[in-house]
This record gives C-alpha cells, structure tokens and sequence, in this order.
C-alpha cells in the first residue's frame, strides 16, 4: 500500500535541521516554532491597516489572514515533513502571492489586455487555479517556482521606484530587497550546501529565513500599498510609519492614512 499523503516524512523535501532531535512528536523543532513570527506579525498588521483596509478595501485584511494560515501551515509541515503539509504551505503561499497581486499590482503596469482591477483578479485567479493544479505534478519545483515570482515582484519595485523621488519610500524599497537578499540566501543555502552547515552543526538556516521573509513581506506589502494609495486614494494622503518607532523609522513598516474616509 502507498504511503498516506499525511504520513510523517512523506513530503519528498526533507530540510537541512535534524529530524525528531528534541521532541518525538515534532520533525524540526526550530523550523516549527520560528513560524510563531508569521502569528505575531499577522494580527499586529491588521490592527496598524485597519483604517487604511477601511478606506482602501477590506480584501487588505485577507492578505494578512491567508499570511496567518501559511505560517499556521507551514508549522504543520515542519512538525509532520508530510507530503499533505508541503502543499498547504506551497498552494497557501500561492494564494496569498495572488490576493495581494490583485489588491496591489500597479494600474499603469496592467497589460494592455487587461479592461480594469476586476478583469486582472480574474486573470490572476484563473492562473492560480491552473497552477495550484500544476502544483501536483513536480511538488519538488513548487518551492522554487515560488521564489521565482520574487523575480517579477522586484522588477515591478524597480519600475515604479523610477518614478518616485520620496526618499522614505526609496528608503524603504532598498530595506525591502536586502532583506529579501538576506531571506533567500538563507533559503538557498540551507537546500545547497546542507553538509557543509551540519558539518559546523549550524542547521538552523530555514528557521532564520521563516523570520526574514516574514519582514520582507511586511516590507515589500508596504511599498506595494503605498504606490496602490497614490494612484488610487491620492486623497488620503497615505505615509509610511513605523511600529513601535514611529519617529525613528524603525521597526515594522506599515501604511497609515491622514484623511480617513470613513467605510467602517
Ligand atoms: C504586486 C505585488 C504584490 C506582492 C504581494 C506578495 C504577498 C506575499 C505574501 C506572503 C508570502 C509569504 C511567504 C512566506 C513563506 C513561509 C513558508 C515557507 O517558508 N515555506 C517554505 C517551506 O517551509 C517554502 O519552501 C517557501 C517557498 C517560497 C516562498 C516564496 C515567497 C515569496 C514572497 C514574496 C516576497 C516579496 C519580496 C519582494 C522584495 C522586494
Ligand atoms: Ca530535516
Ligand atoms: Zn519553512
């Protein structure tokens, strides 16, 4: 009989800490619990979007509950390494990628095909949908595919940070891709070179990137909303703050909305 696609180690990615090292119910222990980052930034973030979600859309919110579900996933398929796990943390993460492109691609970069906001949902929706089914294929590339989109984010950054001359926000889009840079230097390393890190018993890079990627994201969500607010809510006056910090410009990066139009 096949293995169950719930069974232990039936996921056929198997990451560089050990296995079952300080707990006989968990597979990696640091890997499980540095996703705690993903549960504490969640929440944290919908309470500081909370009037700009009110004034832009409440779908602002989704994005960071579906963040909640991956870091929840995600623990689920480090404490079981099962095959179940590694899809709902690969096809969460795809779903999560798409409700922000939908709320936050940039209008002037729509393609020529594309009528408005609600016409790209469905093409990116109906691209998700072939891929979540793709996914099933070749589950080994689904994580490198993954990354791959970073591709096509960075090079929306690059497009619409020509155009801008805030140095906050050029701050905070140079912030965002070295920290991605860090994020998946870690990610990459950890898959490459794993006997060298457990010949220096140092296998705890996966765990640093959940932390990192975590930030990225916040960042990166961040810029994304601030160029989605100039276009579409100019009126606003959006700005970018920071938690707890807010005069310093330290900490986490979050949009925050002068003229609040009053939707809830
Ligand atoms: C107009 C663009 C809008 C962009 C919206 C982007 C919204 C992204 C939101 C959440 C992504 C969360 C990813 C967390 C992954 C955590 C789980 C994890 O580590 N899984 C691994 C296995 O445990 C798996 O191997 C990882 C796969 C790859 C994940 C790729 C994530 C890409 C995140 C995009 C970051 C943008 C960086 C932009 C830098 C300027
Ligand atoms: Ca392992
Ligand atoms: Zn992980």
């Amino acid at each position: 009989m096949p293995p169950s696609i719930f069974a232990r180690q039936s996921s056929e990615i198997d990451w560089c800490e050990g296995n079952y090292l300080h707990s006989e119910y968990v597979a990696e222990y640091y890997n499980t619990v540095s996703n705690v980052v993903f549960l504490l930034v969640g929440p944290l973030m919908m309470y500081l979007l909370h009037p700009y979600a009110c004034t832009r859309s409440l779908a602002v919110h989704l994005v960071w509950l579906m963040f909640i579900a991956v870091g929840l996933f995600s623990m689920y398929y480090h404490m079981t390494l099962s095959y179940m796990g590694q899809l709902l943390d690969e096809i969460s993460i795809l779903w999560v990628i798409a409700v922000g492109y939908s709320i936050w691609f940039p209008r002037p970069c729509f393609p020529d095909f594309i009528k408005n906001r609600s016409h790209f949902g469905t093409v990116i929706f109906t691209l998700a949908a072939i891929s979540t089914m793709l996914s099933f294929v070749k589950p080994v590339v689904n994580a490198y595919a993954l990354n791959c989109i970073t591709f096509h984010i960075l090079y929306i950054v690059v497009k619409e940070i020509r155009k801008c001359s805030n140095h906050r926000i050029l701050h905070l889009a140079f912030v965002s891709v070295c920290l991605w840079i860090v994020a998946i230097s870690c990610w990459l390393s950890d898959r490459l070179f794993c006997s060298f890190w457990r010949r220096i018993n140092f296998c705890y890079l996966h765990s640093i990137w959940h932390v990192f990627i975590c930030i990225t994201v916040v960042y990166s969500n961040t810029l994304f909303a601030y160029f989605d607010a100039m276009y579409e809510i100019p009126e606003s006056q959006p700005q970018v703050q920071y938690w707890p910090l807010k005069s310093l410009q330290v900490g986490l990066p979050y949009l925050s909305i002068t003229k609040h139009r009053k939707n809830c």
